[in-house]
Formats: structure tokens, sequence, C-alpha cells
């Protein structure tokens, strides 16, 4: 990324993942409205902006849970416009989802093996789809182990995922997305209800994945994290990519602390004085019972 100038829609040396002109419109409200965006392949690539900038949208429309009013985009240089969820991961590019409460039901084994079958979703899940692993079953059952031995999961694998504490259950989500052998994985807040005594070990994970050569696109508001481990930075408000770059060059970004002031203005005792949007850790997910391991 040398060289690479610090500005919105910038050209990457060698990016994974390109879209141009991405729209999507709720009644009168531009929830997205992408110029253009490319995603460097090997780095941690983080999104950021205020709340209701668009981050989600954006996330939902680029991975098929969501269409797009006008766009295209590409992955690995194939476009990816009308593709279903699951043939997205399929392609090498899958994102994490906070467990629902079906999967909060199921053992953590099982959450890695529906995984396998690459984000269907948990209604697919069941007698008809173990009767059809048969044969893959096997090699599902070792990937998974060995997944979760790597995230210190494997002596839970019995246990209810919804047993798990906040931190557990994102360390869950990370193995699970990469049950389909991604070459791009999307975090959605992945430290979001997580004790801070288990914030160090999620962010060792994430980067020992950009580390061995996987893309990490992740949405999150914590400002230490998103500074400390991104080699790149871009900033959404009001659906528009308004600033990119490293995190030296947003930290000083004047158009993004207006961005985030102007998101607070109106927020009673917000008092403007800090960039972050000052909300990680508020999903309501089992924040304060952490055991760590
Ligand atoms: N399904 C929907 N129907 C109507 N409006 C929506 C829908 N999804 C998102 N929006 C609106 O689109 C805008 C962008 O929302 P989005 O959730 O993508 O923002 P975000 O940056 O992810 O916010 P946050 O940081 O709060 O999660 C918001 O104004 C939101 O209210």
């Amino acid at each position: 990324m040398a060289g690479v100038e610090p500005r919105p829609g910038v050209a990457k040396p060698d990016p994974i993942l390109r879209a141009s002109g991405v729209r999507r419109s709720f009644g009168g409200l531009t929830a997205v409205d992408v110029g253009h965006l490319e995603v460097q392949r090997g780095t941690i690539t983080a999104l950021i902006g205020p709340n209701g900038a668009g981050k989600s949208t954006l996330f939902n429309l680029l991975t098929g849970f969501d269409r797009v009013d006008a766009g295209e985009w590409s992955f690995e240089g194939r476009r990816l416009n009308g593709m279903p969820g699951h043939k997205v991961a399929r392609n090498g590019m899958v994102r994490t989802f906070q467990l629902t409460k079906a999967l909060t039901r199921m053992t953590v084994l099982d959450n890695m093996l529906l995984a396998a079958q690459g984000q269907m979703g948990e209604r697919f899940f069941g007698s008809f789809l173990r009767w059809q692993w048969a044969g893959q079953e096997q090699d599902n059952v070792r990937r998974a182990m060995e997944l979760l031995e790597r995230f210190k999961l494997d002596t839970k694998k019995d246990d209810i995922a919804g047993s798990l504490s906040g931190g557990q259950r994102k360390l869950l989500e990370m193995a699970r997305s990469l049950m389909v052998n991604p070459s791009m994985v999307m975090l959605d807040e992945p430290m979001a209800g997580v004790n801070p005594a288990l914030v160090q070990s999620l962010l060792g994970h994430i980067t020992a994945l950009r580390d061995e050569g996987m893309t990490v696109l992740f949405v999150e508001h914590d400002m230490d994290v998103i500074m400390g481990i991104s080699d790149w930075i871009v900033v959404l408000a009001q659906g528009q990519v308004i600033a990119e770059g490293r995190p030296d060059d947003i930290r000083s970004n004047e158009q993004v602390i207006d961005a985030y002031l102007g998101a607070h203005h109106d927020e009673p005792g917000s008092g403007g004085e800090s960039a972050d949007a000052g909300n990680s850790g508020d999903d309501g997910t089992a924040a304060g019972q952490e055991e760590g391991r």
C-alpha cells in the first residue's frame, strides 16, 4: 500500500474487491451511495462511520444479503451482482453474523458444521442436511475441530452456543466463517460485547488471519481497535465514502472529525469531544460474563 494516496475511491495495487456506483435507498433515504471503492488483498481494512452511515447496508449489499438499486462489484475479478449470500460465500467472500436465536440453541460443533454449507441459513439445518452430508461429514468434522482448537473452543464443542460468553461467541462467529475456506472475511463488529480481557486475544486472531494472507474487512466502533489494527481505513458518512487512508491520515482528517461530531450534534450529553462513536460493547450480548481462557 506504500504510495497509495489517501483519497476516496483511490485505486489499489492489487484489489480483491472492487465496487462502483453501489446505491441503495429505503423510501426517500439514500442509505448507501458509493462512487468507487477497492479493497486491497491481504490487508486489514476497517469500514467506519457514525451511526446510520450505511456500513451494515453496504456489508449486506456486497455479500448478497440485500439488493442494490444500482451499481456493480466484483470479487477476484468475478461479478457478484445478484448472487445470493451462500454463493458469494462459496466464491470466497464470507461474512460473520451475530448468532441468531436458532444458532444459540445448537451445539458449538453443529454451528460449525452448518457453516460448512456456506451461509445457506439455519432453516436448511436438520435431518435432511444431516442425511445429505453423509460423505462430507468426516472432512467437515475434522476441519471444524481444527478451527475450534485454533480459537480455543474445542473443549466447548458439545456445549450449547447460547451458553458461551460474549467473547467466545465472537470467536465462534469467526471460526464459523472460516469453514468455507474463504479468501476474504468480513467481520461485523468483532469487538461488540467483548470483555476487555478478551479483546487482545481477538485482535491476535484477526492479525494472524491477515498474516496468513487473508483479506479482512471489518466494521467496528471502537477507535482504539480500529487505529491499532487497520492497515487501511474507509470512512462512510451518509452513505458515501468521505475519506480513505492509513490510520494516521484518518486521525487528522477534518472531514472525518466533522462527520462524527455532526452525527453527535443532537445527542444530549454527547459533547462531540470524541471521534469515537462510543457504542462498542453495547449489543446486549453476554458482556461482563467473560470467563476468558
Ligand atoms: N431495512 C431498512 N429499512 C429502512 N431503513 C433502513 C433499513 N436498513 C437500514 N436503514 C437505514 O439506512 C441508514 C443506514 O443504516 P445502516 O444500518 O447501514 O448504518 P450503519 O452505519 O451500519 O449504522 P450503525 O453503526 O448504527 O450500525 C440508516 O438511516 C438506517 O435507518
